[in-house]
C-alpha cells in the first residue's frame, strides 16, 4: 500500500455546529488547532440526525447511530424508528409474543412491570411508547400494570421529570390501567460503569419495593440535586407493603429501546427474580448476558467498513476511553462484536473522576499517545479513535467545564495531526452528532436553561492530506451526510465504497 494512502479517522464525539454565541462552548473555546484547520483544509458540514442517519424526523443524533453509520456507510433503520413504525402499523399492538404473555396475565391474574426511562429524550426511549405499551395492556385485559418510572434530565433538560411524571399518570388514565410504582433517577437505573451498588438500589426497589417511601410520585422529586440523581423511591400507599413489587408469574417488559444503559439493570434483575418465574420481555434487543426476547428485532448493519477492510486485507487500531470503547469497535462494526484478525481494540483506561466537570481532560493524553504509536507503525492502514471530552462533559450541562473539554480536545487534535504528519497519514476528523455546540434551550417560561444533551445540528467533516498525498481540491463535496464517512475513507484508502453502502466518497 501507498504510504500515503495510510490515515486516521477521528470521531470528536458530540462536536456539532452552530453559530457562534454565548450557548455555543466551542465558539467560546479557543481552539486554535481546529479552527485553523477548518479554514485552511478541505471541510464541510454533514448530516448527523434525524432521516439521513435512520432516526425519526427531527431527532437528535446520538453515538450509537452515528458511529454505526459512520461504520456501515449507509443509514440504518434505528431501533427507535423501527419501534415506531410497529406502532403505527399496528405490528405491536398485534404481537403474537406480546399478546401471549398478556393473554396470560389475564388468565393468571398477575402483573405487567413496564420498566423504562421517562422522557422523550429520544435517545433512550420514547414516553409514547409506554403510552401505547399501557393501551395494549388494557386492552388485552391485564389486571395489574405497574410503571417503573425511570427520570431523565441528561437527554432532556434537568428539572423536567416532574412533568413526564404528569405525562405518564395521564397516559395511564387515558388508557384506564397502568400505576406509577417505583420512581428513580437514570444515575441509579441506568449506570453502565459496572457500579453494581447503583444497579441495586435501583433494582430492589423495582423487584422488592425497598426504598425511600413517597405517597406520590411527585414526591420521589422533593429536594433532590437533579432528574439523574433522584434516589430510588417506591410509592407507598398503604402502611406496610408497597403494592408495585414483583410478585411470583408477574411479567417484565423494558421499554427503553437503546441497551447499553439498561442492559446492566436488566441482567441484574434476571438473576435476581430467578426464582420468582417472572416472564421477561423488551421493547427492542439488548446486549445482556441474559436472553430477554425482544418485541423488535435490528436491522442488519453488516457489510461496512470493518467487512471493507478485512476484505482488503486492510489492519486497523480503534482506540477510545472506556466511555466510547463500545463506539469505535462494537458500534463501528455494526454491533458485532467479533474482533476481526485485521483489527485491534484499545480500550484506554484511566481514573475516572466521579464528575467529569473536575476533569474535563478526562484521559485524552493516553488517548493521544496511543493514537500516535499506532500511527507510527507501517503495518496500521487505518487508526480510529474516539475523542469522548466534548459529548461527555457537554452532558454535564455546565458550559464552562465543556469549554475546557474543548481546548483539551483541540490540542489532542493538534497533536495527533503533527503525528500524522511526521508519519505520512491523512486524517479525517469528523463530529457524530451535535452537543456542545449549543448549551441551552428555551424553558417553559420564555427564559434559557442549561442544556447538555444532544442536537439536531450537522457535524464538521475536514480532511487533513498526508504530506504527499492525495489532496481533495478546494473543499469536500457538500451535502454530505455520516453515511458518506466509510467511502471517504475507502476512497483513501485507494478502494471503492463495499457493495452495501449507499453513501459516497466526499473528496
Ligand atoms: O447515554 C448517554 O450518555 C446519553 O443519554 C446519550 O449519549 P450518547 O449517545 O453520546 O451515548
Ligand atoms: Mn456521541
Ligand atoms: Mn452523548
Amino acid at each position: 500500500m501507498n504510504l500515503a494512502s495510510r490515515g486516521i479517522l477521528l470521531v470528536l464525539d458530540g462536536w456539532g455546529h452552530a453559530p457562534p454565541g454565548p450557548a455555543n462552548a466551542l465558539s467560546r473555546a479557543a481552539m486554535p488547532d481546529i479552527d485553523s484547520l477548518i479554514a485552511e483544509r478541505p471541510s464541510t458540514l454533514v448530516q448527523a440526525s434525524g432521516e439521513a442517519v435512520g432516526l425519526l424526523p427531527g431527532t437528535v443524533g446520538n453515538s450509537e447511530i452515528g458511529h454505526m453509520v459512520i461504520g456501515a456507510g449507509r443509514p440504518l433503520p434505528y431501533d427507535s424508528l423501527l419501534v415506531q413504525r410497529q406502532i403505527e402499523t399496528g405490528a405491536l399492538a398485534d404481537h403474537p409474543l406480546l399478546n401471549e404473555v398478556c393473554a396470560k396475565l389475564a388468565a393468571t391474574g398477575r402483573a405487567l412491570h413496564l420498566v423504562g426511562l421517562c422522557s422523550d429524550g429520544q435517545i433512550h426511549a420514547h414516553v409514547d411508547h409506554l403510552r401505547e405499551l399501557l393501551r395494549i395492556a388494557a386492552s388485552s385485559g391485564v389486571p395489574a400494570v405497574w410503571i417503573h418510572a425511570i427520570t431523565d434530565g441528561r437527554d432532556v433538560g434537568d428539572g423536567t421529570a416532574a412533568g413526564y411524571l404528569d405525562l405518564v399518570e395521564k397516559f395511564a388514565a387515558e388508557a384506564g390501567t397502568g400505576r406509577i410504582a417505583t420512581v428513580i433517577g437514570r444515575g441509579y437505573a441506568l449506570d453502565k460503569s459496572g457500579d453494581l451498588e447503583l444497579t441495586g438500589a435501583a433494582m430492589r426497589a423495582i423487584a422488592d419495593g425497598v426504598g425511600v417511601g413517597v405517597a406520590r410520585a411527585r414526591d420521589a422529586l422533593d429536594g433532590q440535586r437533579s432528574d439523574v440523581w433522584v434516589p430510588p423511591s417506591v410509592i407507598v400507599e398503604a402502611e406496610d407493603t408497597p403494592p408495585g413489587v414483583v410478585g411470583q408469574g408477574d411479567a417484565i417488559l423494558f421499554t427503553n429501546f437503546r441497551s447499553d444503559r439498561i442492559q446492566q439493570l436488566a441482567d441484574a434483575l434476571v438473576t435476581h427474580l430467578a426464582a420468582r418465574d417472572v416472564t421477561v420481555l423488551s421493547l427492542a434487543r439488548y446486549d445482556t448476558r441474559a436472553a430477554i426476547p425482544p418485541l423488535v428485532d435490528r436491522a442488519d448493519a453488516s457489510g461496512g467498513l470493518a467487512d471493507e477492510l478485512e476484505r482488503h486485507g486492510l489492519r486497523s487500531v480503534r482506540i477510545a476511553e472506556g466511555e466510547k470503547f463500545e463506539h469505535v469497535t462494537y458500534y463501528l462494526n455494526g454491533r458485532d462484536d467479533r474482533v476481526r484478525a485485521v483489527e485491534e481494540h484499545v480500550r484506554i483506561t484511566g481514573d475516572d473522576p466521579p464528575d467529569y466537570r473536575s476533569r474535563p481532560e478526562m484521559n485524552l493524553p493516553l488517548v493521544v499517545d496511543a493514537v500516535t504509536e499506532a500511527a507510527r507503525r507501517a503495518d496500521v492502514a487505518l487508526v480510529v479513535a474516539n475523542l469522548a471530552n466534548i459529548d461527555v462533559v457537554g452532558h454535564t450541562g455546565d458550559a464552562e467545564a465543556t469549554v475546557a473539554a474543548a481546548e483539551h480536545t483541540d490540542a489532542a487534535v493538534g497533536r495527533i495531526c503533527a503525528a500524522a504528519g511526521e508519519t505520512g497519514r491523512w486524517v479525517l476528523l469528523v463530529g457524530d452528532h451535535g452537543n456542545a455546540e449549543q448549551m441551552t434551550r428555551p424553558d417553559a417560561d420564555g427564559g434559557l436553561r442549561p442544556y447538555g444533551g444532544h442536537t439536531t445540528n450537522p457535524v464538521p467533516l475536514v480532511y487533513v492530506p498526508a504530506p504527499h498525498g492525495r489532496s481533495a481540491g478546494g473543499e469536500l463535496k457538500s451535502e454530505g451526510t455520516l453515511a458518506d464517512v466509510a467511502p471517504t475513507v475507502l476512497a483513501l484508502l485507494g478502494h471503492p465504497p463495499g457493495a452495501a453502502m449507499t453513501g459516497r466518497s466526499l473528496l
